[in-house]
């Protein structure tokens, strides 16, 4: 494993170069990978592992839209796609890509199935660190490990596709066989992972949690909702609060963000920006740096794992979501996307 400096502390990465894909087919070859779920990171995993020349099959329930979209993909009932039961007991490594509530009612008959020697895989420490809400214990005399993409599985295939690859973390829970390692690191690389970096479960369930309602997704949305009601009570059109609070953003200036970090793009825009920017960073830190302290203690102190199984195990659960994403879709500040994103000009119909 390579010892990277990442701003001043070593950490440990396994990289392509270091673990190419064909040491990953044959740490592999032996074995069957039987993906269980088939809904965001389910496809994204098993069809790069398909793609990479893994024997890969996949374990859903019948008669559902998810059961016909892996036959559309490509999976054949009978020899790759499967009841859930019978790839369970297929498969050597279990990829456990059920939705972390419906992991809690399906483990009683993944455990019948883990026999010794097989190997239990995750993308989320949540299961195994929140066993006390979730009852998922392993037995002894299995591998148990994970590999956690970081970013949606729909980019996982996408990035997978253009040649590129999400890095993702890893982290052993139990080396049963003495081969945790080899097995998880070959994983990670089949799934399409660029590059793999040491974690272990509760690390990775802690920031995984603080970082979806934080940053990436819950905070972003907050501070686009205030910016944008803030112009619009000002007087500012929609489009002009759109553009000024999310289209610039993700259109122009992430890009460069992730070209090569947050001064380069500075130096890239105006001295006037420049200026404002760099005064007001801090204040905007601080004002919400108490809300990360509250949201990091009520997922380490179990609050945000309960809640999220408690409503998420409900039958009226898809119905529930589906309302509250469509008050975020249909407020006035999404709907002024709509109508941005429509005007960008590789949207627009070619004229003749
Ligand atoms: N969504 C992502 O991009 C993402 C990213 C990183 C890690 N993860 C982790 O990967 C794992 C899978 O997440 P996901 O978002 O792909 O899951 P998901 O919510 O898309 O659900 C996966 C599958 O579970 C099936 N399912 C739901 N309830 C079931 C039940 N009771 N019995 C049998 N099948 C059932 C669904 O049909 C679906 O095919 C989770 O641990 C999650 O935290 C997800
Ligand atoms: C894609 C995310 C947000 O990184 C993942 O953590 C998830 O739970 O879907
Ligand atoms: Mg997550
Ligand atoms: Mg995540």
């Amino acid at each position: 494993m390579a010892k990277l400096n990442f701003g001043g502390t070593e950490e440990n990465v396994v990289t392509r170069e270091e673990f190419p894909l064909s040491k990953a087919q044959d740490v592999l070859k032996n074995e069957t990978v039987a993906v269980i779920g088939y809904g965001v990171q389910g496809p994204g995993q098993a069809l790069n592992q398909k793609d990479n020349g893994i024997n890969v099959i996949v374990g859903q329930r019948k008669n559902s839209k998810t059961w016909d979209k892996a036959i559309a993909d490509g999976f054949v009932p009978g020899e790759t796609l499967f009841e859930i039961e019978e790839a369970l007991e297929k498969g050597t490594i279990i990829c456990y890509l059920l939705s972390d509530a419906a992991q809690i009612e399906l483990w009683p008959t993944v455990k019948k199935h883990l026999t010794p020697g097989k190997a239990l895989y995750f993308s989320h420490g949540f299961g195994i660190t929140f066993n006390e809400q979730t009852g998922i214990v392993p037995p002894a005399d299995v591998d148990v490990f994970l590999v956690a993409p970081k970013g949606s599985g729909t980019s996982l295939r996408r990035m997978f596709l253009q040649g590129r690859g999400l890095n993702s973390s890893f982290a052993i829970f139990q080396d049963a066989t003495g081969k945790a390692w080899e097995r998880v690191i070959a994983l990670g690389i089949a799934v399409g992972s660029g590059y793999l970096f040491e974690t272990d479960f509760k690390k990775e369930v802690f920031s995984d949690l603080t970082g979806e309602r934080g940053t990436l997704m819950g905070c972003i949305q907050g501070i686009f909702a205030a910016q944008y009601d803030v112009l619009r009570s000002n007087g500012h059109t929609p489009s002009e609060a759109f553009n000024e609070t999310v289209e610039e953003l993700t259109q122009s200036l992430m890009p460069l963000v992730a070209e090569n970090g947050m001064d380069w793009m500075y130096a890239n825009c105006s001295t006037t920006a420049q200026r404002g920017a760099l005064d007001w960073w801090k204040k905007f830190r601080d004002a919400t740096k108490p809300v990360f302290e509250e949201l990091y203690n009520s997922v380490a102190t179990g609050k945000e794992s309960q809640r999220s199984i408690d409503s998420n195990s409900q039958p009226d659960y898809r119905e529930k979501l589906n309302a509250e994403l469509a008050e975020l879709r249909d407020s006035e500040l999404w709907q002024a996307g709509k109508t941005v994103r429509s005007l960008r000009p590789e949207n627009q119909a070619v004229e003749a």
